[in-house]
Order: C-alpha cells, then structure tokens, then sequence
C-alpha cells in the first residue's frame, strides 16, 4: 500500500510517499515559502536525481497540484498513475478536545477541523485544502488526520487547565492544548529503543526546537505537560514568535502603541521571537552567524532562547519528580550544536555530563551527547512526523 503523507505549514508543504508493504519512501519533498513572490519545490525521488523548481505558488491546492505532477513526473516521478497512491495522512495541528486520536476524514471530521480554525488561524485552514485538493485531484481515495494535539490530550487538569473563570473553558474550550505532538510522541518512542529501556519506565523532557518549538514532559510515554497552550504561542521563545509574557502586556501595547487586536496578535505571532530582539531574523543559522561576527543583539536573541530551553527543562523535572533523559529534535535541535551545548552545560545540577565531542559529530544521526555513567542522558534524535502520520493512516485504511 502506498500512503502519500502532506504536511502543510503556514507558508509550507512537506510530503513524503510511503511503500508500508517494505517500510520504504519512495520520494520525498517541500514547497516552500507557498504566497511569496517566488516559490520553492524540492523533490526527492529515491535512487534518483532531485529536481528543483523555483516559482509562483499562491496557496495550498496549487501546491498539492505541483506535488502530484512532481510524483507522475516522465523523469523525476516515481509512480506511473495517480491510482498508485492508496490512501493519503494530513497532518492537522489543531484538533481541540474533539480529537484523541487519528481518524479517517468525513464530512464531520471537516466540520470539526474548520470550527477550529480559529485556534489556528496559521496551521488549519492550509491542512483543510490539503484535503479539498485530495478530493479534488483523487476522488473516494481515503484520507486520515493526524492532530498535532492528540498525544497531549493525556495532560492531566491540573497541566491543561488555565486561572481564569470556569465559564471560559466551559463555554469556549479555553484551556491548554499543546502541539507538535506527532513529533514528541515519535521521539520518545525512539529514545527508549535508543537507551535500551522500557518507554514505561521513563521520564522524558522532549524539546522541539523548530521555526515553532515546545518542550513535553513525558512519563510512561504519556504526555503530562508541555509548553504550547490553547494556541501555538505560548511557552518557549520561537522565530517569530514571543512564548510566555505578562498578559497585561496585551491591553497595555494595545493603547499605547494604538494597535487593533489582529495587530497585537500578528506582533507577536510574527513580529516577535529572534526576529524581534535580533533584529535580523528568525533563523537560527543567521543568528548564530551574526553572533560569531560579534553582533551583540543576535548574542542577546541567542541567550534569551536557550534561557527559556533550560527553564522548562527544569520545571519539567520538577513536575515529574525526576529526569531520565532529555532529547533535542526539530531543525534547531537537531543541527544546532551550538544552542545544545548552551542548554547542557547549565543543567549539570540535574546529573548531565555534558560530551562535547559527541555534540559535534554524527549529524542526522540518533545519538548521545552525555558522557558514559551521566546520571540523565541527553539525546538528538531526529523527528519523523510523516512516519507517524503513514503508520497511523495505515492502521486506519487496513481495517
Ligand atoms: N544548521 C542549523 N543550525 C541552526 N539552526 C538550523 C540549522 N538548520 C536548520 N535550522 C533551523 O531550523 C528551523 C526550521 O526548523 P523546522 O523544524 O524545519 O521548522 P518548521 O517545521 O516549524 O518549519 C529554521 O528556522 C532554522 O532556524
Ligand atoms: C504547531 C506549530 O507551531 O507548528 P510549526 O512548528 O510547524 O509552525
Ligand atoms: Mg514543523
């Protein structure tokens, strides 16, 4: 059976084609910077050259569109038929408290999904033309969803619950939902084959350090706490995003500065983070590199990011009375040395003997950066959301 996975970001598409009879991928891709003046398309096909194309992409449908015309390709392509794609997994980011687990798509699944648009204003509505164009382009082929909430339904009240008058969770769901958790999922589970031990038996602290990241604490393989609340914006300091602040900052800017609320909210969904305090941008290659040439406010956004890693990494093993390991994933956590080693050395208080060497090597590679005998190991292991999404889809196109 092969299982086209798609997961679309706010201005992004990633997919991967999946064989789950052999376990293999048999082409994988982006399109990038999807509604910019040029878009950008990487194919990868398996045993074969990548193509690159750079172009106009305005929205999602279209991108899915360059997607299949990509895998039929004469010469990059690696099916003969679009019939050759047995189901299609779409990752959702925002399933609210309607959604425990994945679930085959119906017409009130996609109610479900656009009553949520709101909460991920970002991130769903691109999943839900991810699923128009389907249709569109594959009539009556099945499709999952896979909700970045789901494994953090597991939180207890205590985690998940805000302050604030009952009456807003009752009638509005306000309450935390956490994300990324597809990827905190699939990096525990691994961490546990990794160390050899039992995933019941272990207290993790996962941190996705991505364009957006949240750190879990996981107990048992079960999702306890996490830094995302109702939306992506709160807990760590992200790329454009601010994490935890003040909420009276809100009201506060808003008169001073003159601003509406979708001001507000765009400020600090998109006008905060590295970008903001650097000055230059929110990618962490760029910081780190204006920081090496000694530009002191990239030092600062730098400082402030791992500052808040290290804080939650703490609160998190204070939360679940003790600490196995910790594991870094997502492009930050899994390319930046630099950015580990910083959050590291400051935790050797919880038992990490931190392994510089080891940080340094084996890029792209499950490995462990404590030295033999560290009373918590830390590990970089990188994510694999498509994977998961594949294997959900297939439990649910089997049956
Ligand atoms: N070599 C690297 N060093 C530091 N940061 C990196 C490196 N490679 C990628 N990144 C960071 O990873 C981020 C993207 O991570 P990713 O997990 O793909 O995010 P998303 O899925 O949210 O778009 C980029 O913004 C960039 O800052
Ligand atoms: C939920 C979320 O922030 O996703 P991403 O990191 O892909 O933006
Ligand atoms: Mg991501």
């Amino acid at each position: 059976m092969n299982i086209l996975v798609i997961n679309a970001g706010s201005s992004s598409l990633k997919y991967q084609l999946f064989n789950m009879e052999n376990d293999s991928v048999l082409a994988k891709g982006k399109v990038e910077r999807i509604g910019m003046d040029t878009a950008i398309v990487t194919h990868e096909p398996a045993d074969k050259a990548e193509a690159r194309e750079v172009g106009e992409i305005l929205e999602h449908t279209t991108a899915i569109r360059k997607v299949l015309e990509m895998l039929l390709h004469a010469q990059h392509g690696v099916l003969g038929a679009i019939e050759e794609i047995d189901a299609v997994g779409h990752r959702v980011v925002h399933g609210g408290e309607a959604f425990k687990s994945s679930v085959l798509v119906d017409d009130e699944v996609k109610r479900e999904i656009k009553r949520l648009f709101d909460l991920a204003p970002l991130h769903n509505p691109a999943a839900m033309l991810g699923i128009a164009a389907v249709e569109a382009n594959m009539p009556g082929v099945p499709q999952a969803v896979v909700f970045d909430t789901a494994f953090h339904q597991t939180m207890p009240a205590p985690a998940y619950l805000y302050p604030v008058p009952m009456a807003l969770y009752r009638k509005h769901k306000v309450r935390r939902y956490g994300f990324h958790g597809t990827s905190h999922n699939y990096v525990s589970e691994r961490a546990a084959v990794f160390l050899g031990r039992p995933l019941e038996q272990l207290k993790l602290v996962t941190c996705h350090i991505g364009n957006g990241a949240s750190c879990a604490a996981i107990v048992g393989g079960r999702s306890v706490d996490t830094s995302m609340g109702m939306t992506p914006l709160e807990g760590l300091m992200m790329g454009t995003r601010s994490g935890d602040l003040d909420p009276a900052i809100v009201p506060y800017a808003m008169g001073k500065e003159d601003l509406t609320l979708s001001e507000i909210s765009s400020m600090l969904n998109k006008h905060s983070g590295l970008q903001a305090i650097s000055g230059l941008s929110s990618d962490m290659r760029e910081i780190v590199e204006a920081m090496e040439a000694g530009d002191r406010n990239a030092k600062l956004a730098f400082d402030m990011y791992e500052y808040r890693i290290r804080k939650y990494i703490g609160a998190y093993a204070a939360a679940m009375n003790g600490l196995d390991a910790v594991v870094f994933t997502a492009g930050v956590g899994e390319n930046s040395a630099l950015l580990r080693k910083a959050v590291c050395e400051q935790l050797s208080f919880l038992g990490i003997e931190f392994d510089e060497e080891a940080n340094l090597t084996g890029r792209g590679l499950e490995k462990r950066i404590t030295k033999p005998g560290s009373k918590v190991e830390v590990l970089v292991i990188p994510t694999n959301e498509e994977w998961m999404i594949a294997r959900d889809t297939y439990a649910l196109v089997k049956h």
